[in-house]
């Protein structure tokens, strides 16, 4: 039966590599110096066809409460807006997670459960040009029927899981879609199945490390399963070259292959993830 964290915990797995075994044994050894941080989508939550409906695991929460006490800190780090990652996340008013912090589009938002507001930037001029052409440029493009703009208010994103053939619906529009992105200033941040059109200036490595150097973490695990989390791993090899020990967990899955051959521990997608945050707050 699964129905708490403790019937489902078991033994940890043994990272991979040397640098990942020295991650975890700092963490092991010194929780409460450790910045634990985690992506959302595909890590705590499973990859759903419609963004709108996607939630987090539902052990997701449960873990994190008896994970984010031992610990200095928990931070999501998310390329979704920081409210909406809070919502689908379930993460507000939850004893255990009273110092969570999510950090939305990609570290430019800030939201964080002491005050419950979310702190972000002023609009870039640039999404609201781009999300004005996008739907007339898609036409003229000859875009695939099936793909989706989602709106994220500080950035907007073409969707083409739910295209009839999702990978060859990326492929044709991501060149397309990085000129539009350029020419209204912003990057062209790809994803699983997903294009976004967003402000340059910061990414998952930077949030990363802010957030570790201001909770004056000595070591730290980060996982994720996206192209946009890879400069989150960046920054904890660069972390681990200062002489902070880092561990980098994927939630693996075929669409981002990348991840699995750069992390430490491969784990078998978002219920995977769950049970070994389970397991480790146990082992704490
Ligand atoms: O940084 P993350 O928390 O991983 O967010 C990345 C993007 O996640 C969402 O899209 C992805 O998940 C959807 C729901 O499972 C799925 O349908 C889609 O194919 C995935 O790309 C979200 O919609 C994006 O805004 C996030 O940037």
């Amino acid at each position: 039966m699964e129905s708490s964290p403790h019937a489902y915990t078991g033994p940890l797995p043994t990272p991979s590599t040397q640098a990942g075994r020295e991650g975890l044994t700092a963490i092991l050894a010194r929780p409460a110096r450790t910045a634990v941080a985690l992506d959302f989508d595909g890590t705590l939550a499973e990859i759903v066809p419609d963004p709108e409906q996607a939630r987090a695991h539902p052990r997701a929460v449960p873990a994190l409460a008896v994970l984010a006490p031992k610990v200095a800190s928990v931070a999501v780090i998310t390329g979704r807006p920081a409210e909406v990652a809070v919502r689908y996340g379930g993460f507000a008013g939850v004893r255990g997670l009273d110092h969570l912090v999510v950090l939305g589009h990609y570290g430019a938002e800030r939201w964080d459960a002491v005050s419950g507001e979310v702190h972000a930037p002023a609009p870039h001029p640039g999404v609201t040009a781009a999300r004005g052409e996008l739907p007339g440029y898609l036409d003229q493009i000859d875009a695939p029927p099936g793909i989706w703009i989602e709106e994220k208010g500080h950035a907007v994103a073409v969707h083409t899981r739910r295209a009839d053939d999702p990978q060859a619906a990326f492929a044709a529009l991501r060149d397309p879609l990085a000129l539009l992105a350029a020419r209204h200033g912003l990057v062209l941040e790809p994803g699983r199945m997903v294009l976004e059109l967003r402000p340059p200036g910061t990414d998952k490595g930077k949030a990363l490390a802010d957030h570790v150097r201001g909770t004056g973490a000595e070591a730290v695990l980060y996982a994720g399963d996206d192209l946009g989390d890879l400069p989150a791993f960046a920054a904890v090899d660069a972390l681990r070259e200062e002489g902070v020990p880092g561990l980098l967990v994927c939630s693996a899955s075929a669409e981002a292959p990348e991840l699995a051959a750069r992390a430490d521990l491969v784990l078998r997608g978002p219920s995977a993830v769950v049970e070994f945050l389970a397991s480790l707050a146990e082992q704490l």
